[in-house]
């Protein structure tokens, strides 16, 4: 079994769509970025790299190509998906956090699940997302920006 981490933070702007775990959350914010900026699914994929050895989604989705321009994160998780399939790795198991102070995810965690384990084609029983605020303590507890952590094992096929 091989294990990998990973951990993105994105600013939080007006005018951009909130979009965590592929779930599109109405808020008063978005997070900013060069791709559709879901932090929590660069955090999976980064985890994903990682346990991999394949390095990281800067060197495969790099910010400076125009075609990850609103790039959408689901589909590039997919790439990630079918780029582990080649070494001849499966997921054995994700576990990620959100650390926002606000809006409250609880009622958005079981779509984001079922968004990663379709992208990725595995159960969604091998997926768990969790959330926390840092007591209003920091950027995330200043709602300047949202990070976010995964933890990924991987095993070959
Ligand atoms: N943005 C968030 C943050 C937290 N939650 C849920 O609330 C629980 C308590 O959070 P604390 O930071 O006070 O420990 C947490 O375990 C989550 O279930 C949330 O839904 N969205
Ligand atoms: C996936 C990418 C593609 O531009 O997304 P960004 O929105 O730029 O986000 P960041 O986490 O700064 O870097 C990863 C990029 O490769």
């Amino acid at each position: 079994m091989r294990i990998g981490l990973g951990y993105d933070v994105h600013r939080l702007v007006e005018n951009r769509k909130l979009i965590l775990g592929g779930v599109t959350i109405p808020y008063e914010k978005g997070l900013l970025g060069h791709s559709d900026a879901d932090v929590l699914l660069h955090a999976v994929k980064d985890a994903l790299l990682g346990a991999a050895g394949l390095g990281d989604i800067g060197k495969h989705f790099p910010d400076t190509d125009e075609r990850y321009k609103g790039a959408d994160s689901l589909r590039l998780l997919g790439e990630v998906g079918k780029m582990l399939l080649l070494k001849g790795y499966v997921v054995n198991n994700i576990d990620a956090t959100i650390i926002a102070e606000r809006p409250k995810m609880a009622h958005y965690i079981e779509t984001m699940k079922e968004n990663i384990a379709t992208a990725l084609d595995i159960s969604v029983h091998q997926v768990n997302i969790k959330a926390t605020t840092t007591e209003g303590l920091g950027f995330e507890g200043r709602g300047e920006g949202i990070a976010a952590q995964a933890i990924a094992s991987i095993v070959i096929k």
